[in-house]
């Protein structure tokens, strides 16, 4: 309607950018794995697609484990949050690895941001330990290991949605 704001999306309410490299999310996924090498062995790694698909590899190749799942969940359509959806659910196979609890399984992903996603797979495996690379506030009661935390009005931007650009000089007519 005329007159109205136009709704600001997840990215814009939360002001601040965090931008990370792949070199950066290389570190992190590596400082990751070395504090769950103290928490495991771990007898399958269940990554929350898509963006724990990439600290997934990291971590599993790190921690030596070679069955990998997967738990597809679609919240952000670009950068709103809608319902979240299962699109598919953790398999039969992990499930029995895990003693229908998920003990001794890692899931991964690459952040919590309001926790929405972190609590539904922990309701699928309560006994599972959760690991994030990143964590804002809201989400991080839910995690049991993490590296960075950044404030609730960051937005991450990950290497894989991001790509190098032109960026203008601080002071105005410097170009
Ligand atoms: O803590 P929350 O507020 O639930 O947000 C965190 C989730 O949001 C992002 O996934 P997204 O739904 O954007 O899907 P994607 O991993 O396929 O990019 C991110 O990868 C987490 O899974
Ligand atoms: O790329 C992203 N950056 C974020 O900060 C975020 N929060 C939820 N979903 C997200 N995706
Ligand atoms: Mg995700």
């Amino acid at each position: 309607m005329a007159g109205e704001a136009p709704e600001l999306s997840a990215q814009e309410r939360a002001g601040k950018a965090f931008p990370v490299s792949w070199d950066q999310f290389h570190r992190d996924c590596r400082a990751l794995s070395w504090r769950l090498n103290e928490v495991g062995p771990f007898h399958a790694v269940i990554a929350i697609t898509r963006g724990g698909l990439v600290p997934a590899a990291i971590v599993a190749r790190e921690l030596g484990v070679r069955v990998i799942d997967t738990v597809c969940i679609a919240s952000y359509d670009h950068n709103k949050q809608g319902d979240l959806q299962v699109l598919k659910g953790i398999s039969e196979a992990a499930m029995k690895l895990g003693g229908g609890t998920g003990k001794g399984l890692l899931i991964v992903d690459d952040l919590v941001d309001t926790g929405k996603t972190g609590k539904l797979v922990r309701e699928m495996l309560p006994d599972a330990h959760f690991a994030t690379v990143y964590a804002k506030p809201m989400g991080r009661p839910l995690v049991d290991t993490f590296i960075t935390e950044v404030s609730q009005d960051t937005w991450i931007f990950f290497p894989w949605d991001t790509a190098l650009s032109y960026h203008p000089p601080l002071r105005d007519g410097a170009a």
